[in-house]
């Protein structure tokens, strides 16, 4: 382990994390549990997380999925209290889920519209962005960018669900990334896609995107790339730091 595990801290000290402040916004889980029914998910969790690129590693059903729904509000505290980017995530999730775009596992969750670009058009949809409502030919310059962005332009008027599972991710990720939130979270993004799709996604949230991003990953390549990782076993969180000494560690553990 790089470092002690979280959330046996007392009352009343600061959760971890807060040495390793960065230019980004903060994430702040002060004791937080879930419990679905009366099995624990998550148990005590506490961390301060302002870095760039957050890798979220661990187990099958260690409580990663949990923690990256905490973040903007689809799951919410047993226990405890969140702040993603100073809101709380239950006291005001509709300005939670304009902050924080949630890219998850399985994108067939995220289609609502029947082509490829009125899915993406629909994201902006009574929406602002820098401060104002865009115009129809602003939203269809920006839908066909992102297109181009994600190499979906030629099937921009093909129906949604004829898409590949890959193509499918890659229309989950213009989809939420065009809203540009000021936290990425993605859990298992490049799961479905090619090596090449792989590349291209990775690069996209990792190196590309100026914002901050929450990475749930199984992928120890994408992990390392990022500037902290987490890890959570048993639904704890068992480490955090440089991600090579997590990462280490975890391989370690599971030799
Ligand atoms: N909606 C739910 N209802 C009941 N139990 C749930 C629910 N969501 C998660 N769990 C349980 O909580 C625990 C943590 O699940 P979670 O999905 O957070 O794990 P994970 O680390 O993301 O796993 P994986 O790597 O397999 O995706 C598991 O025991 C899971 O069965």
């Amino acid at each position: 382990m790089s470092e002690q595990p979280q959330g046996e801290q007392p009352q009343g000290e600061h959760p971890r994390g807060e040495q390793t402040q960065g230019e980004h916004p903060q994430i702040v889980f002060d004791d937080v549990s879930v419990e679905f029914g009366d099995r624990p998910a998550l148990t005590n969790v506490s961390v301060l997380l302002s870095q760039k690129r957050i890798a979220v590693i661990g187990s099958n059903g260690s409580g990663k999925s949990t923690f990256a729904r905490l973040l903007n509000g689809l799951v919410t505290p047993t226990s405890g209290s969140i702040r993603v980017h100073g809101l709380d995530p239950v006291k005001q999730g509709r300005d939670v889920r304009r902050t924080v775009g949630f890219i998850f596992s399985n994108p067939d969750a995220q289609i609502v519209m029947p082509t490829v670009a009125e899915d993406v058009a629909f994201s902006l949809r009574g929406r602002l962005l820098h401060g104002r409502k865009l115009s129809r030919i602003e939203v269809a310059d920006r839908v066909a960018e992102a297109l181009e962005t994600f190499g979906l332009t030629q099937h921009a008027e093909a129906p949604a669900h004829s898409l590949s599972g890959g193509q499918k991710q890659l229309l989950a990720l213009c989809a939420v990334l065009i809203t540009e939130p000021s936290l990425v979270v993605a859990d298992e993004p490049t799961a479905l896609l090619d090596a090449a799709n792989t590349r291209r996604i990775s690069a996209h949230l990792l190196d590309t995107l100026p914002q901050q991003v929450v990475l749930v990953t199984h992928n120890m390549a994408l992990a390392a790339r990022c500037d902290v990782a987490i890890r959570f076993e048993g639904g704890r969180l068992v480490d955090l730091g440089e991600p090579a000494a997590v990462i280490d560690s975890y391989a370690r553990d599971h030799a």
